[in-house]
């Protein structure tokens, strides 16, 4: 079989008449430019994650939700200059539809939500496991999909809500084995700009396009940033103001900037002490200059980062109170965040806490006769229907050397060989593995301890 990534030349058999079609067009093995397969233990390893996503959701009594892949290219025209908008994966479809592969999923859950309307009970409390997709020139040989797990909670207005999203996001560093010491949440409010631009009295229109600049402050020059904001029309005091603003690291310097009443304030306030209740306060650091880069944030935002790391942003998320309505809906308090799957694998092998997937079994059954195959599978089929995890061994002609090194390879338990003089008794053949102990049983006996 081909070396994956090589191109394989298919030749037909010379029977084949010259002239004819002869040899098929080279074709290669790799996936689409900047998209992954998953072989088998690349996807157990997913597996694994995504089940650690689906068990913290459970736990936080979130209902799972799915959408399609591809979207109507409307949900995402925003126009104050993110990146994942400026990267849509869009085209035509063959019927003239301005189409696109979504880039997010807070946009499709929020056209869900609109949908059902007011029929659901509130607040809703949604979660969803999807792949998400970007399109930029392969020059910077970045990935142009990735699987993101969303948390939402749609209905509630207090932070009661952003606790509760934080609290789901600090379950799942925990139960892999991260504490504090590796990553912490960076917090902040959009509000805290809001009230700085209303200072220098910039119009409430500009908003979104500062904060999708400002989230840039890490990336760009400091002149790269204040022209970008002079372009949509901040002038230089009120930049000083913004980027003085956002080096704010205490809620005593929040105070004093924009007074001890201030939403900002308030929230971020009872946010913290919401999270000494669950308990995951040290995870929880004030820092101004966390505004994300998403458009439609209109207060609380937060995003989780490896200590001591260069690795980029784990998750990120915060509260979009006004999308619904930017949809045609009534305006609707909502918050959640994007959990991304490739941030978090790189930041689990930097800290070896990455475990092995192997492939494993319970069972191996055999049948050391041709003639055995059929009850073979009947011995299979009722170890699975008890329950175990049975290879049977379909293919001819293994020798004993082969089927003892697929026992080691695969973890068996046990190895139950079908020969003709045990069968004629009703008998298999058990080989314990864990304790190298060879019995003879019948098949109920077998189930029996099973
Ligand atoms: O986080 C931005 C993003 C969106 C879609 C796909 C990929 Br890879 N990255």
């Amino acid at each position: 079989p081909p070396i994956s990534g090589r191109s394989v030349v298919v030749k037909e058999k010379e029977a084949i008449p010259k002239g004819s079609t002869g040899a098929k067009e080279t074709i290669s093995t790799d996936p689409p430019r900047g998209t992954r397969d998953f072989p088998p233990e690349d996807m157990r390893m997913r597996t694994w994650l995504f089940d650690n996503f689906r068990e913290v959701s459970r736990l936080c009594a979130f209902e799972e939700v799915d959408f399609p892949v591809l979207e109507s290219e409307e949900l995402y025209t925003r126009k104050a200059g993110e990146e994942i908008v400026g990267q849509l994966y869009n085209f035509e479809d063959k019927g003239g539809r301005k189409v696109t592969l979504r880039p997010e999923l807070t946009p499709s859950l929020a056209r869900l939500v609109l949908q059902k309307g007011r029929a659901q009970s509130y607040p809703l409390k949604w979660f969803a496991i999807g792949q998400c997709w970007r399109y930029e020139r392969m020059t910077r040989g970045r990935r142009r999909e990735h699987y993101q797990w969303n948390m939402d909670i749609i209905g509630v207005p207090g932070v009661e809500a952003e606790a509760e999203l934080l609290s789901a996001i600090v379950m799942f560093f925990t139960r892999l084995g991260i504490t504090s010491k590796d990553v912490g949440i960076k917090v902040s409010n959009r509000k805290v700009l809001q009230a700085v631009l209303e200072k220098y009295g910039i119009q409430p229109d500009s908003f979104a396009a500062v904060c999708v600049i400002v989230d840039k402050l890490e990336k760009l020059k400091r002149e790269e940033i204040v022209s970008e904001l002079d372009k949509v029309g901040v002038p230089a005091e009120a930049i000083e103001g913004i980027l003085q603003a956002l080096t704010l690291q205490s809620f005593d310097d929040l105070e004093a900037l924009l007074g001890a009443d201030s939403g900002a304030v308030t929230e971020l306030k009872q946010l913290f002490a919401l999270a000494e209740g669950y308990g995951f306060q040290d995870w929880l650091h004030f820092d101004a200059s966390v505004v994300r880069g998403l458009a439609y944030y209109t207060g609380t935002v937060f995003e989780g980062f490896a200590k001591n790391s260069q690795l980029r942003a784990i998750c990120g998320g915060g509260r979009y109170d006004r999308l619904l309505s930017t949809y045609g809906g009534e305006d609707t308090p909502a918050c959640g965040f994007g959990f991304g799957d490739a941030v978090i694998v790189e930041l689990l092998k930097d800290k070896k806490l990455l475990p092995q997937f192997p492939h494993m079994v319970d069972d191996i059954v055999i049948a050391l006769d041709d003639s055995l195959k059929v009850p073979a599978a009947g011995v299979a089929a009722r170890l699975r229907n008890a329950g175990r995890v049975v290879e049977l061994v379909i293919e001819k002609g293994r020798k004993m050397k082969w089927v003892f090194k697929q026992c080691d390879a695969l973890k068996a338990k046990r190895l139950i060989l079908l020969g003709t003089t045990e069968w004629e008794q009703g008998k298999v053949s058990v080989k314990d593995l864990s304790v190298r102990e060879q019995t003879l049983k019948t098949v109920d006996e077998l189930i029996a301890v099973s």
